[in-house]
């Protein structure tokens, strides 16, 4: 699958920038759309070269990271050894994240028109040495579904140099001229990579109506905000597994045609996100909840990441399978999409498979099993 038409500087290996350069504030969730404009784009296009690349938090009141000095990807050989793993912590342990969802679970159950809300979890390692992040960026590079990133995300002003990598299977929007592309991804099995065994686990997916129905609400929210811009606005069929190096998802091609290709590609992710794939339904009270339930801050985690040209042309991805890096240290991140039907122990063992993406790189495949 390609994301990147072909004239992107990283179409081929991923998505990477030189340094932070202006942090910027969201505003409101459609603020940005009229700040950012096509002529601003422009203009802000012309500053600093041809694209830009630029990071948005979770938290739609967050400060978001304009990245300047694009650069390719390097796809470098990993090195034999990956740094020794020292330590690592669940945040919050396994048995923590399940009551966090059984409460989320209750509080779906007592209101109907709350219909799902993500909530995630860390994980902390320490390892003997630094990991590299450009060996790593060319591991996560291995899965060809998946858009491998390596950001800055760091405020020069606040802290040290943290950086934001990953492999983001999620495709939240893609403009080029006036067609647009989204593909959705939720509902989600472990991937083995034993042939019968995902074979069985793509079936049980499909056929599973807890899936179905907080996939659903993803595709109709994101169908709901580009069929007002769109012309003819087809709605999707029915969801397909699509299938990364360590899940099985339900996922739905979106295509439509802009009545107005004035619409820039960051207007539109910023109009999108976040959507229900990492947040809820509606969205205001599964931000309450995500404040109430959850340990870890988020930041850049289901935020989103993209880049965008002088013409308005861009396109974003969702920041999930990913980690912040700093020093020796790494935060890994996963959340699982949580509905009245959903089971504690199973939405905990599916955020451990998440995980999955990250260790792989990180040479501790193994802790897997463990989580
Ligand atoms: C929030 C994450 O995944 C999202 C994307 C695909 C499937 C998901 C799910 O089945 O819950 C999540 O919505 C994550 O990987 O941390």
């Amino acid at each position: 699958m390609t994301f990147f038409p072909a004239s992107f500087p990283s179409a081929s290996s991923g998505l990477t920038a030189g340094s932070a350069a202006l942090p910027y504030r969201i505003g409101s969730r459609h603020g940005i759309a009229h700040k950012w404009s096509r002529g601003s784009v422009a203009a802000l296009a012309a500053r600093i070269g041809e694209s830009y690349v630029a990071a948005l938090p979770f938290a739609r009141s967050g400060t978001g990271m304009l990245l300047t000095g694009l650069s390719p990807a390097t796809a470098e050989a990993a090195p034999a050894t990956a740094p020794r793993l020292l330590t690592h912590q669940e945040v919050p342990a396994a048995a923590d994240y399940a009551a966090a969802v059984a409460e989320a679970v209750r509080r779906l159950k007592a209101d109907p028109a709350f219909r799902k809300v993500v909530l995630a979890r860390g994980l902390d390692l320490t390892f003997e040495r630094a990991p590299d992040p450009q060996a790593l960026l060319a591991e996560l590079s291995r899965d060809p579904v998946a858009l491998p990133f390596l950001l800055p995300i760091h405020d020069p002003s606040r802290e040290a140099a943290k950086q934001l990598i990953g492999a983001s299977p999620e495709l939240l929007l893609e403009k080029t001229g006036t067609a647009v592309r989204s593909h959705p991804l939720a509902g989600s099995a472990r991937r083995t990579g034993h042939a019968a065994e995902d074979h069985a686990a793509a079936a049980r997916l499909t056929d599973s109506g807890k899936d179905r129905g907080e996939h659903a609400l993803v595709v109709e929210y994101i169908s709901d905000t580009l069929a007002p811009l769109c012309r003819d606005f087809t709605p999707p069929g029915p969801p397909e597994v699509f299938t990364t190096d360590s899940m099985l998802h339900l996922g739905t091609p979106i295509r439509a045609t802009l009545r107005d290709a004035d619409h820039t590609a960051f207007d539109l992710a910023v109009r999108l996100h976040p959507t229900p794939a990492v947040g809820g339904t509606p969205m205001e009270q599964a931000e309450r909840t995500i404040a109430d339930l959850e340990a870890a801050p988020r930041d850049f985690f289901a935020g989103a990441i993209g880049w965008g040209d002088s013409t308005g042309d861009g396109a974003w991805h969702i920041a999930i399978r990913c980690a912040e890096l700093l020093g020796t240290r790494a935060r890994l991140f996963a959340g699982a999409g949580i509905v009245e039907g959903s089971d504690p122990a199973a939405e905990t063992a599916e955020t451990g498979a998440k995980f999955g993406t990250m260790l792989r790189a990180l040479g501790c495949a193994a802790l897997r099993d463990q989580l």
